[in-house]
């Protein structure tokens, strides 16, 4: 393990269980927490220090407070924001978390200049755009996690369909992360058999129907806020592709600029991760149905971003 640093700010659910899960991994030198609330990272500090004193991992966890503590990381990651409750959609969440952006970004990006910045505050896809204009890095390194979560979701709800090995199960969400994103049926597999030729219809829509209320389930379930143990493993399968540079094509949220015709908004689509980041968008052939479900999950994203303009003019 080299001389990597990540830093992650906000050490709620999602933070802290990402904290927990790359210490576990020990992939990182060191990771850097800070939240507003800093009993809650100095517990987070010493409670997941001390775990994994008992199996004997080196990353060095560390509570910082002031900004220019929180210095010269290669990847930081923002779960800071307000998660959902139920009845609430993703999208409500919007003035509130681009609000928690504008007040963390600006220091974030002076003292950790070369950061690859990973977001995960929701709505997601707008996020990762408020943070791109913000920060005004180029697209490769604000990147959203979303598309890994919301596949591996599918890939949960096959299973429970199939009841096959898990390792044999690969599923791919691309689009926003919101009730519009799109599934891509014909290139998720069950031992690199399609599931359209293993599932009925109907329960293809049901998977289809659960892999978009996934997160929904768990906030209706939980009732205090959103999942977290997919979230932040979704994460950190992300640092650990951009930290080894290993060139995994993963579905991941980023600035779209024509790829699948659109530009100036952001989406879940394919990408190589490695050491720059976003390495390369992967254009996928999507066939007529799977274009026509893109091009509404683009338009809702746009809607959001609509908003967010629209906010920014009036300042
Ligand atoms: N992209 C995804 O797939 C995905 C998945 C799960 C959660 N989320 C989103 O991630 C966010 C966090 O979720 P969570 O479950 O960890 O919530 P949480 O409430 O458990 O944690 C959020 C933390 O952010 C902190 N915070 C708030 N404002 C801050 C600021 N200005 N500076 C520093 N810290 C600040 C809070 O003190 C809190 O500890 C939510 O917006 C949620 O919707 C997204
Ligand atoms: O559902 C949420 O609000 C949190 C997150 O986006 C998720 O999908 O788990």
């Amino acid at each position: 393990m080299s001389n990597k640093r990540v830093g992650i700010i906000g050490v709620g659910n999602v933070g802290a269980t990402l904290t927990y899960t790359l210490a576990l991994k020990d992939i990182c030198s060191e990771i850097l927490l800070k939240d507003i609330n800093e009993n809650l990272t100095k517990a987070m500090m010493l409670d997941i220090s001390q775990a994994t004193f008992v199996t004997k991992q080196k990353t060095k966890i560390v509570a910082t407070h002031k900004s220019e503590d929180f210095f010269d990381c290669d990847i930081v990651v923002i779960t800071a924001g307000v998660p959902r409750k139920p009845g609430m959609s993703r999208d409500n969440l919007l003035n509130i978390n681009a609000n928690i952006m504008e007040s963390i970004i600006p220091d974030v990006i002076l003292y950790n200049p070369s950061a690859i910045i990973i977001i995960v505050s929701n709505p997601l896809d707008a996020m990762v755009y408020k943070a791109l204009e913000i920060s005004k890095l180029p697209r490769n390194r604000v990147i959203g996690m979303a598309g890994i979560l919301d596949s591996s979701r599918m890939s949960h709800y096959i299973y429970e369909k199939l009841n096959s090995k898990k390792d044999e199960i690969e599923s791919f969400v691309l689009g926003g992360h919101g009730n519009e994103m799109v599934p891509l049926i014909n290139i998720s597999k069950v031992l690199n058999t399609s599931i359209n030729e293993i599932l009925s219809s109907e329960d293809i829509d049901s998977i289809i129907e659960d892999t978009k209320k996934g997160g929904a389930s768990i906030v209706d379930l939980l009732k205090t806020g959103s999942a977290y143990f997919a979230p932040a493993n979704s994460t950190a399968l992300m640092i650990e592709a951009i930290l080894n540079d290993t060139k995994e094509i993963y579905p991941c949220s980023v600035l779209l600029n024509k790829e699948y015709g659109f530009e100036d908004v952001v989406a879940g689509v394919p990408v190589i991760l490695g050491r720059k980041g976003v390495e390369e968008i992967v254009e996928f052939d999507l066939n007529e149905s799977q274009k026509a479900q893109f091009n509404s999950s683009i338009n809702a994203i746009i809607e959001l971003i609509n908003v967010l303009k629209e906010k920014k003019k009036k300042i």
